[in-house]
């Protein structure tokens, strides 16, 4: 993904106030100095210093936003801590360096006497209220970091882009490396749950995945998953947890999220396969994308392109994928689903505004304490007699998301929402006109693919699929959260709002929504 929009606006404050608020009136700026002051405005800190003329030249390339030679601007977004100790009055915030990058930096100043500590310390108060609005301050994290993640690029970027601004943000950390596949669901099932507000995978999507299991396997699982927020350090090949909740792929921009983050439900999905049973939290795919993602291993050498070629000849040669469905449907059509979209997201900001409280409810008490039964049983049960069932010789794709994003540029599931209990299930016949297949492709990127008409678009609760293998084929696959499972049938349905992450906005995904 081209990097996406930088979160330096304030996502807490109403952007059509421009003005001071007017509680803040006369009490907005503190005088740090004879010629400095520093004024909380509608959406960042305005610091008036007139030394800055002469400091002009040393103002790292000229990254903080200048508003005349002696003002400049922070975001309140970016502000990640403040402190009055005696007259040293101490702001860190997050510095973008570049479009993919920021760093922690940090402003002081020694405040003229004695006498205006007690205004200090209120105007702070005010600052952090501005920084933090509805987020928890002061998180502590659990980090995990896969040390094999990102072609082993994870370690480095933790330490070099990640670590340095949480704990400028005054996080408690507690980091681990995984020692091995499965290790995190081992962690994440033994976690002290009181100890931790959040569990950060310095990781791909495979380390959530993990978490998310772990949590569920606690003997208090409903409570675990709703009392720690399973978030993402993009730092892994695939990083679709962050580009959805906080629209970036650079981990210290996702660390600066993840430090402002709300609290916001999560829908996790139940899939049970032969005897096993657990959690995705993404996707599962059957057909072309789980054939070019895990069935390219030979073509690794070519880097990303390897998924494009995948694709490319396999639709040329107009590959197809036959399987048995049954699916739960709850919304079939496409302007239904449009408008049931838009009504979440005109929601949004009550929405945000009320996540903190509601997400910190009932953490205790029985009710709380296990894990729903499955609605539908598992996939060794009777398909239920009210599913839509279909015969699919010529299957082509089969998709089903959580999230919006697969992978940067790639929102597939435009509908995508993170809590409205249902699954958005995507199928495309494997016999259509190569030319429409290859627009297809091309649709995904533009945000145009869900109104085409080969594309079978629903809001589902749960579904059952049967992939067969077609003549001649020797093996198939099925991706989960983009892992590898065995070529089996598989059934999934929805549970609302089972896991806890943290988002940007506390509502929608970072994407437009359905056109
Ligand atoms: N120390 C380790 N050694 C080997 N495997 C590990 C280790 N720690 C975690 N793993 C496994 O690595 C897998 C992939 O992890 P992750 O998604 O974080 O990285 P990634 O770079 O996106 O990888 P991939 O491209 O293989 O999906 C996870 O399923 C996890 O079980």
């Amino acid at each position: 993904m081209s990097e996406r929009s930088l979160p330096v606006d304030n996502p807490f404050v109403d952007p059509s106030i421009h003005e001071t608020p007017s509680a803040l009136q006369g009490e907005a700026t503190l005088f740090v100095a004879e010629d400095a002051s520093l004024t909380l405005g509608a959406d960042s800190l305005i610091i008036l210093d007139d030394r800055f003329v002469h400091r002009e030249a040393a103002n790292c390339c000229g990254l903080l936003p200048t508003r005349s030679k002696t003002t400049h601007s922070i975001p309140h977004y970016n502000i990640l801590d403040a402190s009055l100790d005696d007259l040293e009055l101490t702001i860190q915030h997050a510095l973008p360096t570049s479009k993919t990058s920021c760093r922690p930096s940090t402003i002081s100043y020694t405040l003229i006497d004695k006498s205006s500590i007690n205004a200090a310390k209120s105007w702070l108060a005010k600052l952090l209220d501005l920084a933090y609005g509805n987020s928890q301050r002061n998180k502590r994290i659990k980090v995990l970091v896969n040390p094999f993640g990102g072609q082993g690029a994870a370690r480095k970027l933790y330490a070099s882009e990640v670590e340095p601004l949480l704990r400028a943000a005054g996080c408690e950390i507690d980091a681990q490396e995984t020692t091995h596949s499965g290790h995190a669901v081992e962690i994440a099932r033994q976690l002290n749950v009181d100890a931790y507000d959040v569990v950060a995978c310095a990781s791909g999507d495979g380390l959530p995945h993990e978490v998310f299991n772990g949590l569920a396997q606690q003997q208090k699982p409903r409570r675990a998953l709703r009392k720690v927020a399973v978030v993402q350090l993009p730092c892994g090949s695939g990083n679709a947890m962050s580009i959805n909740l906080n629209g970036t792929n650079s981990p210290s921009f996702a660390a600066l999220a993840i430090v402002k983050g709300l609290r916001t439900p999560l829908d996790l999905m139940a899939v049970t396969q032969g005897e096993k049973m657990y959690w995705s939290f993404l996707s599962q795919a059957v057909g072309i994308i789980a054939d070019c993602d895990l069935g390219t291993e030979n073509m690794r050498w070519m880097g990303s392109a390897r998924f494009t070629v995948g694709i490319l000849t396999r639709l040329l040669g107009k590959t197809v994928y036959p399987a048995e469905l049954a699916v739960k449907v709850d919304i079939d059509d496409k302007q239904a689903i449009k408008a049931a979209y838009s009504h979440v997201r005109s929601q949004r900001e009550d929405v945000s505004g009320r996540r903190e409280w509601e997400a910190h409810q009932d953490l205790d008490g029985d009710k709380h304490d296990s894990l729903p039964a499955l609605q539908y049983g598992s996939v060794l049960q009777d398909v239920p007699s009210d599913w839509e069932k279909a015969s699919l010789p010529t299957l082509g794709n089969f998709y089903c998301g959580n999230m919006a994003y697969m992978s940067p540029d790639t929102p597939f599931f435009a509908a995508a929402l993170p809590s409205d209990n249902h699954i958005d299930m995507v199928n495309v016949d494997g016999a259509i006109p190569r030319l429409k297949a290859l627009d297809m492709i091309l649709a995904v990127e533009q945000n145009k693919m869900f109104d085409m008409d080969v594309v079978n678009y629903r809001k589902v609760s749960a579904y059952r699929i049967s992939p067969k293998l077609r003549p001649g084929q020797k093996v198939g696959y099925i991706s989960i959260d983009g892992e590898k499972v065995p070529f089996e049938p598989f059934q999934v349905e929805i549970v609302g709002g089972l896991g806890t992450v943290l988002s940007r906005n506390g509502a929608v995904y970072e994407f437009e929504g359905p056109k």
